[in-house]
């Protein structure tokens, strides 16, 4: 029997993130906990972010204990030097539209073992639509929380009610009836970045309404949360898409599994695509219990001068110490700092261009984060027990925040305004005069997320039968 007959002992599964920070992270999160299960993985990442990921972290070394693992890479069809930030991230969906698509499809033609199984990004259709084309079974995962997806998945229902367009900034407190289980506390300033557009024909608006209806048409959904974080939101979606994976938060659930299998609970490398520095690490040790403001608005945000400054005046006049993730890309504009700054600095702050932020927000100095509300940020703070200032910047961001801080109690929600006197009063609130709510509810949740992913918990029975039912996938199975 030659090769191409023979059969697969193992199922082979091959996962493709959307080629940013947030998404590579959680994704190869998942597919590490497949490797762990003895599955045959392949992890598709772009040229542009796998040479980084490479450069900046020790994945070589850390995925060779799995013998069935490869990484492999595809191109994301922008320039070498287009920055895949900001405003100009979205210019990656029609990139890989026209030069992405046609590579991936000869490639899964071509790949051998052939694929019983894909992941594909939740918010890139392509890949669905190549693995319907071929007939290869496929489940999405989106990276974003499940009241995410279920506020995209209304907006046909909110422009059809006459909801949406939101009619200027004085429209902005109105609240929105039209997602289910959202309508006593969803303003349209909550809705995704992408609804503030006054043209509802908007192409970002109009591409992220239609990848998430596939979403939950298609025949297996994972999601990166837990049902006792959003399990009223989640039963909605269930009686649209019936087969929804709650495995989240996975970086707690890898941590926890890989410490089933070595006896010990450590946290792993961040799968990063800048240097990280973790000199930050022996600065915290340095700092008194929970008072440091721990900062960072992600991978994607890029701010001007005029809103870094608002924020960097704010942390210094709280006189609190605050660690602050400053990107090498993240501030354009250049320019000098004003003396003040550079004193407060050097006096209670400590400034670095990339954090290994699931360590940071676990360290005891840390008492507070300012988040843009990333999901994946939203989460290790969640795990963490640490409570949250939100500065949303952008896309599901703008809903997150509202969740943390009116939903669930974890923090403050700082949205559309940017100014010095209310970071600095919110900075306060949260190490000082509001701290012990915060805290009492942080801790709440901290332990409903490690309950979740511990045996017997709903993320570890979920992802066991995720697990189950790729094997089921195995169409050449010997075993
Ligand atoms: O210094 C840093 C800063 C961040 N991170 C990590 O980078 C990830 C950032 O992810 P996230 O918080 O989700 O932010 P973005 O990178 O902005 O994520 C994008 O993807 C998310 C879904 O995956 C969406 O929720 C966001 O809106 C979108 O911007 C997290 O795992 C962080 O731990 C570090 O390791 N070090
Ligand atoms: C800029 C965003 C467009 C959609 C993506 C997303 C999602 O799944 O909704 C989350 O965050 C971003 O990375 C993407």
């Amino acid at each position: 029997m030659d090769q191409e007959q023979q059969p697969q002992a193992y199922p082979h599964v091959l996962l493709f993130p959307l080629p940013a920070q947030g998404h590579v992270n959680s994704m190869l999160k998942l597919a590490e906990l497949f490797a762990l299960a003895g599955l045959e993985v392949t992890f598709l990442n772009s040229d542009h972010n796998h040479e980084r990921l490479v450069r900046h972290t020790d994945v070589g070394f850390r995925f060779a204990k799995y013998p069935r693992f490869k990484f492999e890479t595809i191109p994301d069809g922008l320039r070498e030097d287009h920055p895949r930030l900001g405003v100009s991230f979205m210019e990656l969906f029609e990139s890989m539209e026209l030069r992405t698509k046609p590579i991936l499809r000869e490639m899964l033609v071509k790949i051998n073992p052939p694929v019983d199984c894909i992941i594909g990004d939740g918010a890139l259709g392509l890949v669905l639509d190549v693995a319907d084309e071929l007939g290869i079974p496929i489940f999405q995962f989106r990276t974003i929380s499940a009241s995410g997806i279920w506020a995209y998945f209304a907006i046909p229902d909110m422009i059809e009610a006459g909801e949406l367009p939101i009619r200027g900034n004085e429209d902005m407190d109105r609240l929105i009836t039209r997602v289910p289980g959202m309508e006593t506390f969803l303003r349209c300033r909550d809705l995704p970045s992408f609804c503030r557009d006054s043209d509802m024909t908007d192409s970002n608006l109009q591409l992220i309404a239609k990848e998430t209806r596939k979403n939950l048409s298609a025949p297996g959904l994972i999601l990166n949360t837990f049902e006792d974080l959003e399990g009223a939101i989640l039963s909605h979606m269930r009686s649209k898409c019936p087969k929804i994976y709650t495995v989240g938060p996975l970086h707690l659930h890898l941590n926890t599994r890989l410490a089933e299998t070595n006896g010990t609970m450590v946290h792993q490398s961040p799968n990063s695509l800048w240097e990280v520095d973790r000199s930050c690490l022996s600065w915290l040790d340095e700092q008194p219990k929970e008072s440091v403001v721990y900062v960072s608005f992600g991978s994607i945000a890029v701010l001007s001068r005029e809103q870094i400054m608002e924020f960097w005046f704010g942390l210094v006049n709280s006189r609190k110490r605050f660690l602050w993730v400053f990107r090498p890309d993240f501030m354009p504009e250049k320019g000098s700092i004003p003396a003040e700054l550079v004193e407060g600095t050097k006096q209670r702050g400590y400034m670095v261009g990339w954090a290994p932020q699931e360590e940071v927000l676990a360290h005891c100095a840390i008492g507070g984060f300012l988040t843009h509300s990333g999901w994946n940020s939203t989460l290790e703070s969640l795990v963490a027990g640490v409570p949250m200032i939100c500065w949303p910047y952008f896309a599901d961001q703008q809903l997150n925040s509202r969740f943390v801080s009116e939903v669930w109690k974890l923090g403050l929600d700082m949205k559309d305004v940017c100014d010095r006197r209310v970071v600095e009063k919110m900075v306060n609130d949260l190490i000082v005069d509001k701290r012990e709510e915060f805290v009492k509810s942080s801790a709440e949740i901290a332990k409903l997320a490690k309950a979740c992913v511990n045996v017997g918990g709903s993320s570890y029975c979920n992802l066991d039968r995720l697990i189950e039912d790729i094997r089921s996938m195995n169409r050449n199975c010997s075993k």
